[in-house]
């Protein structure tokens, strides 16, 4: 008989229940990242640049959208979708874009909720600025969203996460290594999200060149301290002491990451299309010369990325993103807006702040006191686990009819709760302004960007204004010119004509 441990027991049931997961693919146009996507999930959810609405399964929901030149009223998603010769000399800007599918593993019945998320237009602009943006704007949302909610002194049980998990960044394929823009949106996205670095179209090399690629890859990855995902391992087999004998499983993770990380960055070559090949469809990519599976690792390693993506690192790279980067942002956060000074220990903060609580009267909404909220929050948890505990002895003591211990907890209980009641009300009141706050940070940032927009099409309608003064100054002297060259050869104007004038 097979006895699982009750954290493996948790582990299956929240697998059968579903898992959340969110991925985000970042490229530039054309380089295979909504044919993956396709084809990673065997459904069509993303559509194809120009590809006209209704080809998905569902249309993706556009979660935030810039656009550079901002006097156009386009976007770069309705561009995408829809080609107008007449706006093909525009810059796109950047959308982002949500697509939810749910997976089914018919084997253990597991779910996955996966939550794709797409930035049209990334890399396109000129000035590729705003995108680098919007896309971290969009992460670092996704983190406030969770921390407002832990925040929260009553918690929304049917709350969703979505920060994301993964970011599957296709590099260009020049062949010659990262370029500049790769290295700076890298090291900027990698404080949010987990970069996982991809070759797509891999079937544009030669097995030569592709080896090349990804060796100048690796050498940029190094030379410029480029944060991306790491597959870990031990090479030092003497660094493990011999009692601490690894499992067979524990071995095979190992092994399996010592692999994974050899042969990174992933290349991959994706296909939508069916070929039937010896009576058998398969996924892949025909050629005049013959065609490939894209399945087959000899080529691509779309297989083993859709295994680490979707089963054997999904959980590692969940808990690296609460645990590492999400906790990072969260203590910085705190701490910015707290000014806080380190030495000072939690209890000795929520002292300073409860010494004044008979005065306090509570603020305008302020992130300013979301650190001190954090641990007084903590703190409530832990008074409340106390009350708890001393329930549970007044229960106990009063099914055992011991009357001395039952009257110790509730003149325990009575005086902890004049104190505590005193504290849960102000504590909740402020606990309900870290959500708040950090909403209005997102609407100020909001109206923020709304004046600076406002001001630049002024400035351009202004000179537009000008420009069109400017020309019907030209066109009235013109007018005149040709009256006076009329009246010289004894031409008569026509009335309308004479009477403008
Ligand atoms: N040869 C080859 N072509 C591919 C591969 N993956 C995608 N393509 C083709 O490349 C073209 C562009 O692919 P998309 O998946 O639409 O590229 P994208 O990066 O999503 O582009 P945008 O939608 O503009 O952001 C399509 O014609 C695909 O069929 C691949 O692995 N090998």
């Amino acid at each position: 008989m097979n006895f699982l441990s009750s954290s493996a027991l948790r582990r299956k049931k929240d697998t059968r229940r579903g898992v959340k997961f969110t991925i985000m693919v970042v490229g530039q146009s054309g380089i295979g990242k909504s044919t993956f996507v396709n084809t990673l999930l065997d459904t069509k959810i993303v559509p194809h640049k120009y590809e006209p609405i209704g080809t998905t399964i569902d249309e993706p929901k556009i979660a935030s959208f810039s656009t550079i030149d901002d006097s156009s009223t386009i976007n770069a998603a309705v561009f995408q979708r829809d080609f107008n010769p007449a706006l093909a000399d525009q810059e796109p800007g950047i959308a982002i874009t949500e697509s939810e599918v749910e997976i089914l593993n018919k084997g253990d019945y597991s779910r996955i909720f996966l939550n794709v998320i797409n930035t049209p237009g990334f890399g396109d602009n000129i000035d590729n600025e705003v995108c680098f943006e919007e896309i971290i704007n969009y992460l670092k949302q996704q983190f406030d969203i969770v921390l407002a909610e832990e925040t929260k002194f009553k918690r929304n049980p049917k709350f969703k996460d979505t920060r994301v998990h993964a970011c599957l960044y296709f590099i260009t394929p020049t062949g010659h290594g990262l370029r500049e823009l790769d290295v700076e949106i890298i090291k900027k996205l990698s404080k949010y999200v987990n970069i996982i670095p991809v070759i797509g179209r891999a079937d544009s090399f030669t097995k030569e060149e592709l080896a090349d690629f990804k060796r100048n890859i690796l050498y940029d990855i190094e030379k410029f301290n480029v944060p991306v995902f790491q597959f870990t391992y031990d090479d030092d087999e003497e660094a493990i002491p011999e009692e601490d004998e690894m499992s067979d499983e524990e071995e095979n993770i190992l092994s399996e990451n010592k692999y994974l990380q050899s042969i990174q960055p992933f290349a991959i070559i994706s296909s939508e299309d069916e070929i039937e090949i010896d009576g058998k469809s398969i996924k892949g990519r025909q050629y005049p010369w013959g065609f490939i599976d894209i399945h087959n690792p000899e080529y691509s390693d779309f297989k083993l990325l859709k295994n680490v993506l979707l089963s054997t690192h999904l959980q590692d790279l969940k808990d690296l993103t609460h645990d590492y980067l999400y906790e990072n942002y969260r203590t910085e956060k705190l701490r910015a807006v707290n000014g806080i000074n380190d030495e000072t220990t939690p209890e000795t903060k929520k002292k300073e702040f409860l010494g004044s609580r008979d005065s306090y009267i509570p603020e305008p909404p302020s992130l300013s006191n979301l650190n001190a909220l954090a641990n007084i929050k903590d703190s409530m948890i832990l008074e409340e686990q106390n009350e708890k505990d001393f329930a549970n002895i007044l229960d106990s003591a009063q099914l055992n009819s011991q009357p001395s211990i039952s009257s110790f907890a509730q003149e325990t209980i009575s005086s902890q709760k004049s104190i505590d009641s005193k504290n849960r009300s102000q504590l909740r009141l402020l606990s309900e302004t870290v959500p708040y706050a950090l909403k209005q940070e997102q609407i100020q940032q909001r109206k923020q960007k709304l004046a600076e927009l406002e001001a630049k099409s002024a400035k351009e309608m202004k000179l537009k204004e000008e420009a069109l003064e400017k020309k019907a100054l030209e066109l009235k002297l013109r007018e005149q010119e040709l009256l006076a060259k009329m009246s010289e050869l004894g031409i008569s104007g026509n009335a309308s004509f004479a009477s403008d004038n």
